[in-house]
Order: C-alpha cells, then sequence, then structure tokens
C-alpha cells in the first residue's frame, strides 16, 4: 500500500513512512493511493469475532509489509486488551432503531483512545526498527490530547508537545493531560483557540528547516494511521446490526471531520452506508457546508461540547480531494485561496453525491442540554455533550426509519461533569483509575499564539537525539 498527497506534490510513502511524516510536504494530507476492499464474504466472517481480530484484518491491507502480520495481530490484541468493556466498543440499543456505539472505554475515556493507544505501539515498533528519534507536537481541543499523551509518555525515542486552548478544555481534560508525570512530555496552553493550536502545528511542519531538525511527527488526525484505526469500529457496529446484508446510518458529532471521515473510508472499502449525519455546536460551519456546498470562516465561539468547538475541520480535506477527482493541484490552489479569504465553494460536479451522503446537523447549548436531559429521562442513560449532540442529530436528521442509524458516544460523561450535572442533576464520577485525578501537581506552560515562541520552546525542552 502506497500513499499520496492530497496536494499532489509530495513524494508517496509507504505505511512506515507514512506514521511517521505528519503533514505532507506540500501542505497536504495522505490518503491511500486506492482502497482495500471488505467483500461481503469477508464482513459476514466478522461477525461474532471479537474486536481485536476483526481489528487487525481490517487494518492489515493498510499496514503491507511494515510490520509482519503476527507481530501486528499481536500488537492490535494488547492494545485492545486495554480496554474496560470485552466488547471494547459496545452498542446500545436507545430508540426504535437508534443506538449508540460506545467508544469511551479506553483510558482517557474518548474515542481517541482507540487509535491513539495503537498509535502508540506503531511508534515504538518502527522507531526502535529504524533506530530514530521523534519530537511530536500536537493540538488538542481537549481529547487528543490526554488520549496522545497517555500512549506516548515515557518512550524512550519520543518527545512529546501539546498545545491546547487556555481555559476551553473541561477541567478533567486538562487534568488528564498536565498531571501527567513524565519526562518526554511537554503541556503548553496556548492563549487562543483550538484553530490557533492547530495553525501552529501545520505552520511548525510547514517550516522543513525546523520540522527536519527536530524530526518531527504527529498525533493529530493529520496522521493516516488515527483514521485507518478509526475504520474498525465502524465495521464491528455493522457486523453486528446485519452487514453485509444490512444497510446502516452514522451519526457523528464532528470537529476536526476525522472521525466521521473513518466511517467514509469504510464505505469506500465496501461498507454499504446510506447516511453519515455530521453534528455540530454552535461552531457549525460543517452544517453550512453540507447544506450549500460552500464555507466562510468565523470565529470560534465556546460551548458545552468543547472538543467540538473548531471552524477548519482539518480531515474535509481528505473528503474533497475525492471531489476534486483526486486531483491534487487544483485542490491545493483552492485550499490556497481558502486559507487566505476565509472561503470556499466545492465544484459542482461531484457535490450531489456528497449531498446525499453527507447531512449536517447543528445543536445550540440549549439543545444539547435538553437532549442529554431527555436520554436520562427516557432510559436511564447519562451520556456527554458531544455524544448528545450524535444522538439528537442521529434522531432528528436521519433519512429513512427502515434503516438502522448508530449514534457514535464519543466521550465519557464524567469527563464534562458540570454540563451533565446542569442537564440531570447527576454527576457522574470518574472511574477508580482516574480517581484521584482533581488533586495530582498540574504542570503547564502558558504561550501567546506566536510561532517563534512556541519553536523556541520546543527547541529549548527536547531531549536531544530526535531529528537530524
Ligand atoms: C468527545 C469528542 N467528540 C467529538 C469530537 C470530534 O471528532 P472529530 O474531530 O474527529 O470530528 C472530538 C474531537 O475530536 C471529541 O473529543
Ligand atoms: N477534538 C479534538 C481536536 C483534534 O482532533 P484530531 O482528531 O485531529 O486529533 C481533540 O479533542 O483534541
Amino acid at each position: 500500500m502506497r500513499y499520496i498527497s492530497t496536494r499532489g506534490a509530495a513524494p508517496r510513502l509507504d505505511f512506515e513512512a507514512v506514521l511517521l511524516a505528519g503533514l505532507a510536504r506540500d501542505g497536504g494530507l495522505y490518503v491511500p493511493e486506492s482502497w482495500p476492499s471488505l467483500k461481503p464474504k469477508t464482513l459476514a466472517g466478522f461477525d461474532g469475532k471479537p474486536y481485536a481480530e476483526v481489528a487487525a484484518a481490517v487494518m492489515a491491507p493498510f499496514i503491507g509489509k511494515a510490520i509482519p502480520q503476527k507481530t501486528f495481530q499481536s500488537m492490535v490484541a494488547e492494545t485492545y486488551a486495554g480496554f474496560r468493556h470485552a466488547a471494547v466498543t459496545p452498542l446500545v440499543e436507545v430508540g426504535e432503531g437508534v443506538w449508540i456505539e460506545e467508544l469511551f472505554h479506553g483510558p482517557t475515556l474518548a474515542f481517541k483512545d482507540l487509535a491513539l493507544q495503537l498509535v502508540g505501539r506503531l511508534y515504538d515498533h518502527v522507531l526502535k526498527k529504524q533506530g530514530r528519534r521523534v519530537t511530536i507536537i500536537g493540538a488538542t481541543s481537549g481529547d487528543t490530547g490526554s488520549a496522545a499523551l497517555e500512549a506516548c509518555r515515557d518512550r524512550r525515542a519520543i518527545d512529546i508537545f501539546i498545545l491546547h486552548p487556555l481555559g476551553r478544555v473541561s477541567e478533567v481534560q486538562r487534568r488528564q493531560m498536565t498531571t501527567i508525570d513524565a519526562g518526554n512530555v511537554f503541556n503548553i496552553a496556548i492563549d487562543g483557540s483550538f484553530d490557533d493550536c492547530q495553525d501552529i502545528v501545520k505552520a511548525c511542519f510547514n517550516d522543513h528547516a525546523f520540522s527536519d531538525k527536530i524530526g518531527m511527527s504527529a498525533v493529530n488526525s493529520i496522521n493516516w494511521a488515527r483514521v485507518m484505526a478509526q475504520i474498525v469500529y465502524y465495521v464491528t457496529a455493522a457486523v453486528a446490526l446485519g452487514a453485509p446484508n444490512r444497510k446502516l446510518a452514522f451519526s457523528v458529532p464532528s470537529g476536526n471531520f476525522g472521525n466521521v471521515y473513518a466511517g467514509y473510508a469504510a464505505k469506500q472499502m465496501g461498507l454499504d452506508v446510506s447516511q453519515f449525519i455530521v453534528g455540530s455546536n454552535r461552531n457549525d460551519i460543517l452544517t453550512r457546508f453540507f447544506k450549500s456546498g460552500s464555507m466562510k470562516v468565523s470565529g470560534v465561539v465556546p460551548s458545552l461540547s468543547p472538543s467540538m468547538d473548531i471552524q477548519i475541520s482539518s480531515n474535509l480535506e481528505r473528503l474533497l480531494f475525492d471531489l476534486f477527482k483526486r486531483n491534487g493541484p487544483k485542490l491545493g490552489e483552492a485550499m490556497n485561496a481558502f486559507r487566505k479569504t476565509g472561503r470556499f465553494a466545492a465544484p459542482k460536479s461531484g457535490w450531489p453525491a456528497v449531498q446525499k451522503l453527507f447531512t449536517g446537523y447543528k445543536l445550540d447549548d440549549a439543545g444539547t442540554l435538553k437532549a442529554m436531559a431527555d436520554l436520562y429521562k427516557r432510559t436511564g442513560m447519562l451520556i456527554d455533550p458531544h455524544s448528545a449532540i450524535g444522538v439528537a442529530a442521529a434522531e432528528a436528521a436521519r433519512k429513512d426509519k427502515s434503516i438502522p442509524v448508530v449514534a457514535l458516544a464519543t466521550a465519557h460523561p464524567a469527563k464534562f461533569p458540570d454540563a451533565v450535572e446542569k442537564a440531570t442533576g447527576i454527576r457522574p464520577a470518574l472511574p477508580a483509575h482516574l480517581g484521584n485525578l482533581l488533586s495530582r501537581r498540574e504542570r503547564y506552560d502558558v504561550l501567546p499564539k506566536d510561532l517563534g515562541k512556541i519553536q523556541d520552546y520546543v527547541l529549548s525542552h527536547r531531549r536531544s537525539g530526535s531529528g537530524n
């Protein structure tokens, strides 16, 4: 398997290289050159199989010869053995034909663990083989940061710097990052929004002298390996609900568009998905995009679902690549213009198919609280504000009631206790392994949204040895 950049002007890479590369040299994102196929017979064979077994099979074509098959299977088995639920991503029916897939049973209580617990192990394997070290710089609106730090802490060949927007993540999310006591972990709170943090990460990658010097790598969904591992739970949900003999719809609370893009990838591989509902909070650029085909960037506004407080959705570029019929240079021009003007219009050809598959749905904070309260009254279940947007969107925007819809529950309610308590009167407790989180010592530095200052910080704090 080879990977190509969405901008068409970076080298084609194999899996090992794409894992370590992060952003492509031309500023694009890597995607597989072609999609491996999940045949109906293969899907039927997954029925009743443990999550790890399906995961290894779904991901195998993306890994190619980079890792011996048996080694990869053990790595995957070890990854998901650490999850708190035997099914890894259990399904619960909450209404007629409406299902919730719980993606928060990993160590940091968000769907990011499903990919990052594996990515940490992949890094170890590849860096050991190549005798290399890397410096990771990542941006988070709350969940990627804690999952990435947990996955990379104390790994000898990695230094990891995570930028989060100051005061714009929940206390639990912040403490999950800042209380990690490991010599290779550095937390930076940026006086700005998540979009500012993500911009800085991309600018660091695009400064090739800097990124080469530190051997820069990515844990955000820029990194193809993140998307690859997220494809799996779309497949397991579909098979559990009747695939390949039954169609399915998914409702995905979205921010950076990585999660729902993984679903799109599953569909490209052969999963029969009739609709993707893309849930947003007040930062509703994606809702407007799927309605009109155009985007206009405005400022990020804080909401009860802070991890989705995003306006520039990084992975949309991967979908647009297909919309531009995989013409990288043309997409590159459009993305550069989008960056300059804050405006983007989808090409007319191909747009009806996108609009047929994707439906945007926006829910404000009042609607989110109501969705949490309603579900609690109806089922006794507590859900976090991000997942609540997914469930409300599933119920309101599904096109065909005869097709089951799966709403992805992306975080544990205890990550957002204030919002859950406000909606239901109940304050969810943290699982035992995080019991003393609120009394642990925090460590982080606050920096302005200034590229030079952040680069200086990285250069002066990283341990020697990574990069050139
Ligand atoms: C809890 C939660 N829900 C939803 C999202 C949005 O996911 P994505 O950025 O992949 O669209 C995030 C952040 O990524 C998140 O942390
Ligand atoms: N919501 C995310 C934002 C970063 O998304 P990623 O999937 O690109 O890592 C977060 O919680 O940090």
